[in-house]
């Protein structure tokens, strides 16, 4: 059975006690309630079925996403999400870290205009969303922090990264250890390397953090 408003806040909080990140569920919970919910029943539609279940989701994608929006810089900063496809971790970041500026490039139409409609029904400023093919197109502007998840490979992420980084600026990846290849020669400078386990099915992932060169 799926898990009710009640549950998912319970388990994300005792997630994020559990791993100790510097998260307040309760700043967040209603409205990722109301994104969780809009995306779930939205999921086929958008061909977004990898994840089954909200408690699936709360215990892989939002809890990498939290761990990523724990180590960002502190402070208000524009960031660009590559690939976001349903908002994954850009739309998480912003309500988790909402001071942040949130460009989601995504070169799916329909995913666009499903996250278009969550940022209207969540009344959030300071995000948007825009149909691009990166690689094909590039925006005119640039940005310190650039940040995907499952985005094919980290070299694709690097090479992408590199061409929207400003100086300074840093890069944060959330690769699927056992899902997604390597790629071959990074494009930037790799700063750090953050193993991590998710709850309850103890997959790996790893967040790395690149610099712009
Ligand atoms: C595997 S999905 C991952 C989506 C999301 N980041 C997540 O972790 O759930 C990859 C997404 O990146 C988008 N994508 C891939 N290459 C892209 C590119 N060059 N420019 C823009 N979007 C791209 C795809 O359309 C797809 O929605």
């Amino acid at each position: 059975m799926e898990i009710s408003w009640e549950e998912g806040r319970y388990l994300l909080e005792n997630i994020i006690k559990d791993y100790g990140l510097p998260l307040r569920v309760e700043t967040f919970w209603d409205r990722l309630w109301i994104y969780l919910r809009a995306l779930a029943e939205r999921a086929e539609e958008l061909n977004l079925t990898a994840v089954k279940t909200i408690r699936e989701r709360l215990c892989s994608q939002v809890f990498e996403a939290l761990v990523m929006a724990s180590r960002l810089p502190s402070g208000a900063f524009p960031l660009a999400d590559l690939g976001t496809g349903g908002g994954i971790p850009g739309l998480i970041l912003k309500l988790a870290r909402p001071e942040v500026e949130v460009t989601l490039y995504e070169a799916y139409p329909p995913r666009v205009a499903f996250l278009k409609e969550v940022i209207r029904e969540l009344s959030l400023a300071g995000i948007c969303a825009e149909v691009l093919h990166l690689g094909k197109s590039w925006p005119d502007r640039r940005f310190p922090v650039v940040v995907a998840r499952g985005y094919g490979s980290v070299q694709k992420f690097t090479k992408h990264a590199k061409r929207l980084l400003s100086s300074p600026g840093v890069a944060f990846y959330l690769w699927r250890n056992d899902a997604e290849p390597w790629g071959g020669d990074l494009c930037l400078p790799l700063l750090e390397r953050v193993e991590f386990e998710l709850p309850q099915s103890q997959d790996l992932r790893t967040l790395l953090c690149f610099r712009s060169s």
